[in-house]
């Protein structure tokens, strides 16, 4: 049995972690069964991204009239926009495997747990008194034969001309936007009537409107059949009405959310707890119920989010290695929609503070006041406060338009360090730039409370 300073299992956002451990001269063991980088770095964040970088010059040509100038797209390069992304992909896993250092043993393959300290990797036993579990989690797997997930078209092997896609959530809405503007014919197949249903109302209103513009979308429908026979998928909708639709769809991708990866794990060998949704269990300071075994990023099951996981991993390092006796208590956790539009949120929706009986008042506030702004020649972005009526607190802001995650830092900022809204009104914005809207908003926010008392 060999023993190690630190056992990490999952080499997504936890190998810059074993980096950071082995930095420290101590041996650490980093399982991984894939590629190293994980969800983010090899089919998740960074390649979408990659793609949404296309969409958007797409999206910004299609949009030229608004400018007065006439332009057609001549040729979308399908091929070398694919090629270019899957070679991203393949470049990941030894990127990151050239920053480990010689403190790092890498494991390649499916790790799990024989007791609480003791983890077994291709018939190899590893024990530690620090175990780190980072595994993340795996797309739902789809409902019919053939159709992919998100991890199939990373790296993509076979560009289809049409491609129909379930679900409203990020991805499903994310890749859509993608497949959309590359001029592959797509369509959203919507259970419901709502997209991006955590959303504020206000916020998934405006999507919805704007976002139907562009997608194909079928709302409340269901594939009640898909049967894949000479390269493409022939489609049964069912609708709520009870009417039938058939079409054909060369490809079908679900992205109806993710599950844990915890099954793999064997915790059946240890103390450690999983929760009613198969994620595993954790104190204020990481530690599942098994002493000296930690859990972090999306394998916890709370955010789902890479800039959490990262969060958490630099926190755990701080707590194991540095002494720090804090849990870590996200109050604010913001995240992006990179859609077009786009929307960034941070804080409770209006619905979620109403249900917490807070004292709040909401402020919408147009853009539009905003030279830079003005010039896109769009009218729908907004910016939404939600904030305490007593303390000036802000509890909630989310942000419709272009660059709305980049804009969205200036709040997070003032959040962080000491939040009150009030500091968004009286600081000094460089005219016009975008973020300058956020001063008519914090002004109107402020306003109405001060009228209110
Ligand atoms: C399409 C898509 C787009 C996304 N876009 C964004 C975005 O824009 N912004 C954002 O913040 N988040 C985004 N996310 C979410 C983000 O990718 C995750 O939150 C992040 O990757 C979580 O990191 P992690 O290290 O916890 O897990 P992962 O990155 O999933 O890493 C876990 C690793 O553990 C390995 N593993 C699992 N079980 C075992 C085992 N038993 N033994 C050995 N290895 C194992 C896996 O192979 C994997 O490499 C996106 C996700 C997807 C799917
Ligand atoms: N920009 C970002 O930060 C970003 C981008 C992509 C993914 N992510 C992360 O990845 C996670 C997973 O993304 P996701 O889009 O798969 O999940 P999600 O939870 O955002 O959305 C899943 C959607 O699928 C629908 N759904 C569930 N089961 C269904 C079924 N049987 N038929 C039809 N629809 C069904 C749900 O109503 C929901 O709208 C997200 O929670 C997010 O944290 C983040």
């Amino acid at each position: 049995m060999k023993t190690y300073d630190t056992i990490i299992i999952g080499g997504g956002r936890a190998s810059s972690l074993a980096k950071k451990i082995g930095a420290l001269g101590k041996k650490v063991a980093l399982i991984e069964k894939s590629s190293l980088g994980g969800t983010c770095a090899n089919r998740g964040c960074v390649p979408s991204k990659l793609l949404i970088g296309y969409a958007d010059v797409i999206r910004n040509i299609q949009a030229s009239e608004r400018h007065y100038i006439s332009s057609k797209i001549e040729n979308i390069n399908l091929k070398e926009i694919f090629e270019d992304n899957n070679s991203f992909i393949n470049s990941v896993d030894e990127s990151y495997k050239s920053r480990l250092n010689e403190n790092v043993d890498l494991y390649r393959g499916v790790g799990y747990f024989l007791s609480n300290n003791v983890v077994e990797i291709n018939n190899e036993k590893l024990t530690s008194e620090k175990i780190i579990i980072a595994t993340g989690t795996s797309p739902k797997e789809p409902l019919f034969e053939g159709a992919w997930t998100s991890d199939d078209i990373f790296p993509l092997k076979k560009i289809p001309s049409s491609i129909s896609i379930v679900g409203s959530g990020f991805i499903a809405c994310e890749l859509a936007n993608v497949f959309n503007a590359l001029g592959i014919k797509t369509k959203l197949l919507v259970r419901g009537d709502e997209l991006l249903s955590n959303e504020d109302e206000d916020i998934q209103e405006t999507f919805k409107k704007e976002f139907s513009q562009n997608i194909d979308i079928e709302f409340n429908t269901t594939v009640k059949d898909a049967k894949y026979k000479d390269d493409s998928f022939e489609i049964i909708l069912e609708n709520k009405d009870k009417s039938i639709k058939k079409y054909k769809s060369e490809a079908l991708l679900y992205a109806i959310g993710r599950e844990s990866n915890a099954k793999s794990l064997k915790l059946e060998n240890t103390d450690i707890e999983i929760d009613d949704r198969g994620y595993i269990k954790r104190d204020d300071f990481f530690e599942t119920k098994a002493k000296g075994v930690y859990v972090v990023g999306d394998a916890a099951g709370e955010y789902m989010l890479q800039h959490a996981a990262a969060y958490e991993m630099n926190y755990l390092y701080k707590i194991l290695f540095e002494d720090k006796k804090e849990p870590l208590n996200f109050k604010y956790m913001p995240h992006a929609v990179f859609t077009s539009p786009e929307i960034a949120s941070v804080g409770l929706t209006q619905k979620q503070a109403q249900e917490k009986n807070l004292d709040f008042v909401v402020s919408k506030t147009s853009w539009k006041a905003s030279a830079k702004a003005q010039a896109m020649k769009i009218d729908y972005p907004f910016t939404k406060f939600i904030v305490d009526k007593n303390s000036y607190e802000i509890l909630g802001c989310h942000m419709i338009g272009p660059q709305s995650s980049t804009m969205i830092h200036q709040v997070l900022t003032v959040m962080y360090i000491d939040n009150d809204i009030r500091h968004l009104k009286e600081m000094l914005y460089i005219h016009p730039a975008l973020s300058e809207t956020l001063l008519p908003a914090a002004i109107n926010t402020i306003k109405d409370i001060e009228k209110r008392k």
